[in-house]
């Protein structure tokens, strides 16, 4: 069975004292609350470790924003899935569009990461998402059936058990413009076929699918209710506990 997830990737903001602070507020919240989704936060790396040591993995998991696609070596900056591991990270965030755009992440690269991320057993989140004038001139789900299967193309199905895909459509994150409901259930099923179509159908049912882009307290519930969107990846309302609290309280 899939499950419901909503995850928060605090991109790069935050100082230390405000991380540790939200993720303090965030894990007396979940662990009063027992909430029925799976929640999980992406800080910083720098902050990885201490907020992992601060929060109770039973409510609330930490990922990685992003992860190398070498293993080691001579790659000054980049974090390897063993460096994440070895501090107990067992999940990361994989082909964001802003690292797609700002570091020219290609889907060879994605593919890379996604290899490493497997190697150690790490939960990939691997996003996918159109720009506005793909949607615009209807590629929507050309660009997004060849960014999945581009990005797993020498993993097999039995790999695939950890996955995690967000959709997160270019023209909705951080413009307060969301996918209408209908939108996103159109294409989370969309992106469930072509799971089916290429891997099987344990695949396409185990995996959950994440909406993203401009997810807030007062659209979750319906988003989530849709049949085929699993939970959501949130930016800007998971820095702020109320709204992030309430976001996950959408699963009831
Ligand atoms: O990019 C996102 C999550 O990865 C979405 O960001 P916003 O929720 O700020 O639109």
């Amino acid at each position: 069975m899939r499950n419901n997830i909503v995850a928060g990737n605090w991109k790069m903001n935050l100082t230390f004292e405000q991380a540790l602070q939200l993720a303090n507020d965030l894990n007396a919240w979940a662990t009063e609350n027992k909430p029925t989704a799976k929640v999980i936060i992406a800080p910083t790396s720098i902050y990885l470790q201490a907020i992992q040591e601060i929060v109770d993995g039973d409510f609330v998991q930490v990922a990685s924003q992003d992860v190398s696609n070498s293993e080691k070596g001579a790659y000054t900056g980049d974090i390897s899935a063993e460096q994440l591991d070895s501090i107990g990270i067992n999940c990361a965030i994989v082909g964001h569009s802003e690292r797609r755009e700002y570091q020219q992440e290609t889907d060879a690269i994605i593919a890379q990461k996604l290899e490493q991320l497997f190697n150690k057993d790490i939960t990939p989140i691997l996003c996918v998402g159109e720009k506005l004038e793909e949607r615009q001139a209807e590629k929507h789900f050309d660009v997004v059936k060849s960014q999945i299967l581009n990005a797993l193309n020498p993993q097999k199905a039995e790999n695939l058990t950890k996955l995690v895909i967000a959709y997160e459509p270019v023209w909705a994150i951080g413009t307060g413009v969301t996918a209408s409901p209908e939108q996103a259930q159109e294409i989370h099923a969309f992106i469930r076929s072509v799971l089916n179509e290429t891997y099987g159908s344990e695949v396409a049912e185990n995996t959950s699918i994440l909406y993203g882009g401009s997810v807030n307290p007062s659209n979750a519930e319906e988003l989530f209710s849709q049949k085929d969107i699993d939970g959501g990846l949130v930016g800007g309302a998971s820095l702020k506990v109320e709204d992030f609290s309430q976001i996950i309280a959408a699963f009831k």
